[in-house]
């Protein structure tokens, strides 16, 4: 049977090398659940007779060799069942006092090890089965990390990934500096010494592959990858094609004595023509601020000259007229006319601006977002692709993804080592051998392994003096073709961004973050904007609980302020739980008024609290704010929901009693029957919904509000909400709240002694439930409200009197 496509990795508390493992599977995208710590309860493997993890991962094989027995063979059965291989990473080190030259036996595998060992040459096995990104051939060099573990096996079921080279004699060197010569005859006696090995199966049914090292070394990043993709049959694999696009910004911006001369052009063009032979079509893109054009010195302004006349060869996108900062414009009509100057330039020059890509000086602007940037690109360019690294942050960089905002499609964007200010091999900071370290298997090659699509930041001063943009690819794509057997592959930037989100579909909607949780972010926001403006709190519902009289009771505090009412929705602003996400962070904040001092600003919508995407959505953008919840009797806001749609002449509410619509039978009743049910019925699952919160709020963020007490005591709910919102100022409510006899409900009492109430469509009347629906809806919550009752304990929360007086515990 197989297993779904997810990872579950072993990790050490306090790991350290299994981030390399982390990042490597957040850089392909692949699904992993982390188990960390005390192991002696494995997590659940299977779902319905399917299994969960295609791959087990062992940051270090003593953890699978300390596990209990009875887990480890659970472990085992798991891998045999569902035909799941495991991986494990070796890479321990001998204390001063053990023998350096001592073998140990691998648990009870028919396998020896022998640890902190240097390794000299040693090769790919050109023959494992493994191989799929990694190529054989070339002889491994010195250095690697002088940690190493190496296998010495005595079954078949162990072939070499990697081994001792065919023409070396001795291979490794005790790398604590314990009798090297002693050390090598030991290994030299060792027939099979492989430092990674590869388990069929034979002897035990398990497939493994077997690291003596950590995935630092960048051989064994490769072969992590292959060996995720052979263990899982293919379902762990990523395609060998690398799309990848390099950018040249500031196109004729830069101070003379640094800009590109003729010969530096020319060399550009023949780099560029060589590229060609193995990557069909492959074009450098040029970024342009038309404005500074011929303003270098008289040699660089004939390098401008040339650029004009060979325009043709390249691809070029609009950078901005004279280099401004989208996010300084609040005024879209003259950023938008910057932009025309900056066309009406490419025009003028006949430059090829087909790619309908585009990229913003500093980032600023594309995130966070500044409407008027994406408004004016589509206006005056009708762009459809762009790339930033400041998505979500420009750290760490496996993190870095896409999002499409207004039709425009936004990717990641790499670094490669370059920078502005990087024109001289000699003088790269920190010396050139960190940049070849990028190059040569560092983040560069990184980015080519994990990324499928790259998009290349570099600069136009990259191509001139010692020419590093030309130098840093050149040496990385030899290395990538030594190393690997990827196939490096061009698409102009329309198709690219399309090829993008057809790889990553999930990415398609943007995530908001708070743009104040960064420093890079606020420097690339327009200072009219402010943080403080956004809701200290939210109130998230759910729908007919007494939200809209909380809402309404807060608003009579004087240093309280909601969000201006929305002329489609009301009270609500709805953001986070339906389209409106997608109208941008600048349309939300439209909503909030300037806070004035010791003004607390919040808002409610009563459809977050059951929604899927809000949780994650809000404590993006507002860290650490509270939400705040209110419970009633879910049965009671079912049968006061249904009343609602009744209210509104929802057609099935109208035709089908309440029974009728909780008790309706999917399959058997009318589909917008069953819809109305699971609208009415699904909110009040309240256990499931909070836990979906608790996945991204700590506790102590949510503050739930009983409603009976809010309906019966409204002052004393309002007085422990204030408190649990950490108010310095307590507001009284009992002096300006009022039981009205003729509403049934606490209304406001106004400075002329009459009451103010809240309209017809709150606190309505309709007949009592009937006793079929109580009893069914008994027992069809009764599960979920004693989970309610055991998830609210743990987390120290008062239980709501109703829940009290249902609890089954
Ligand atoms: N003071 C006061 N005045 C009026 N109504 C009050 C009040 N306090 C609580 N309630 C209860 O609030 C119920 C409506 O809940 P919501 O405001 O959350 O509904 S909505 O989701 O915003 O439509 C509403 O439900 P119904 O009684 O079914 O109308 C009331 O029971």
């Amino acid at each position: 049977m197989p297993a779904r496509q997810k990872v579950l990795l072993f990790l050490h508390p306090k790991s350290t090398v299994g981030k390399g493992i982390q990042i490597a599977l957040e850089f392909v995208r692949f699904k992993f659940q982390v188990q960390t710590g005390d192991i002696r309860n494995l997590p659940v493997l299977t779902d319905d007779n399917k299994g969960r993890y295609a791959v087990i991962v062992f940051e270090d094989l003593f953890m699978y060799l300390g596990l209990q027995s009875a887990n480890r063979n659970a472990l085992d059965k798991y891998c045999r069942e569902y035909n799941v291989g495991m991986i494990f990473l070796l890479h321990y080190h001998k204390k001063p006092e053990e023998d350096p030259l001592l073998i140990s036996q691998v648990g009870n595998f028919p396998l020896r090890y022998m640890t902190d060992v240097r390794l000299k040459d040693y090769e790919i096995n050109e023959t494992s089965p493994l191989l799929r990104i990694t190529r054989p051939g070339a002889v491994v060099p010195l250095p690697t990390p002088n940690d190493w573990t190496v296998f010495f096996p005595y079954h078949h079921t162990y072939t070499a990934v990697t081994r001792k080279h065919r023409n070396t004699r001795s291979l490794a060197f005790d790398s604590m500096g314990h009798g090297a010569a002693d050390m090598e005859q030991t290994i030299e006696n060792q027939e099979k010494l492989y430092p990674v090995i590869l388990d069929r199966g034979i002897y035990d049914g398990i497939q493994r592959v077997f690291f003596g090292s950590t995935l630092k070394f960048f051989l064994n990043k490769i072969m992590f990858l292959d060996a995720l993709s052979y263990l899982s049959y293919g379902r762990l694999s990523i395609p060998l094609e690398r799309y990848f696009q390099i950018d040249i910004d500031d196109v004729f911006v830069g101070i003379p004595d640094t800009r590109l001369l003729i010969s530096d052009v020319n060399a550009l063009l023949n780099f560029q023509s060589q590229l060609r032979k193995n990557i069909p079509g492959f074009s450098f893109q040029l970024g342009f601020s038309g404005k500074f054009i011929y303003s270098g010195t008289d040699a660089e302004s004939e390098a401008d000259r040339m650029l004009l006349k060979m325009s043709d060869e390249f691809l070029w996108f609009p950078h901005m007229w004279s280099h401004m900062q989208a996010h300084w414009f609040l005024n879209a009509t003259k950023l938008c006319d910057y932009m025309e100057l900056n066309r009406q330039f490419a025009i003028r020059h006949n430059f090829n601006t087909s790619s309908h890509y585009a990229v913003a000086p500093h980032h600023a602007g594309v995130y966070p977002v500044h409407e008027q940037l994406y408004y004016c690109w589509k206006k005056i360019w009708n762009i459809s692709s762009t790339s930033t690294e400041e998505y979500l942050s420009l750290r760490p960089d496996h993190k870095r993804r896409g999002f499409i905002h207004k039709n425009i499609m936004v990717l990641p964007r790499q670094t490669c080592g370059l920078f502005t200010h990087t024109m001289v091999l000699d003088m790269y900071p920190g010396g050139q051998e960190i940049l070849l370290e990028i190059i040569d298997g560092g983040s560069l090659f990184q980015s080519f392994l994990y990324n499928q699509i790259n998009v290349f930041m570099t600069h136009q001063s990259n191509y001139g003096n010692d020419r590093l943009g030309l130098f840093t690819f050149d040496r990385e794509i030899k290395f990538i073709y030594k190393w690997t057997n990827l196939r490096l592959k061009y698409e102009p930037p329309m198709a690219l961004a399309r090829r993008y989100f057809n790889i990553y579909p999930e990415e398609r909607e943007p995530l908001w973050k708070n743009p104040c949780a960064q420093r890079r972010h606020l420097e690339i926001w327009s200072e009219e904007k402010n943080c403080n403006s956004l809701p200290s709190f939210v109130v998230v519902g759910p729908q007919k609980t007494g939200t809209t009289a909380l809402y309404w009771f807060l608003t009579m505090h004087p240093h309280v302020k909601s969000n201006h009412p929305s002329p489609t929705t009301f009270e609500e602003v709805q953001f986070f739980s339906g389209s409106n996400y997608f109208k941008g962070l600048d349309w939300y904040m439209s909503f909030f008024p300037t806070p004035e001092n010791n003004t607390v600003i919040f808002e409610k919508s009563a459809t977050y609290f059951d929604q899927q995407v809000v949780p994650k959505r809000l404590t993006m953008l507002l860290p650490s704010k509270h939400v705040v919840v209110v419970l009633i009797d879910p049965a009671k806001r079912a049968y006061s929901w249904y009343q609602h749609m009744r209210s509104h002449n929802d057609a099935s509410a109208s035709k089908y009693s309440f029974y009728e619509t909780i008790t309706a039978q999917p399959g058997k009743a009318p589909p917008a029957l069953i819809s109305l049910q699971r609208r009415c019925l699904d909110p009040g699952f309240y256990a499931r919904h909070l836990e979906n919160w608790l996945e991204y709020i700590q506790s102590q963020y949510i503050v739930i509000v009983d409603g009976d007490l809010l309906k019966s005591d409204p002052s004393s709910a309002m007085f422990n909400l204030q408190t649990d919102l950490g108010f310095t100022e307590i507001y009284q409510y009992d002096k300006i709240l009022k039981f009205d006899k003729r509403k049934g409900f606490f209304c406001q009492l106004l400075p002329t002694g009459k009451t103010k109430c809240l309209g017809r469509g709150k606190g309505r009347q309709y007949p009592d439930m009937d006793q079929l629906s109580v009893k069914y809806l008994d027992t069809y919550y009764k599960e979920s409200n004693t989970k309610l009752t055991e998830l609210l304990r743990g987390i120290n929360k008062p239980i709501p009197g109703w829940l009290s007086e249902k609890s089954v515990t």
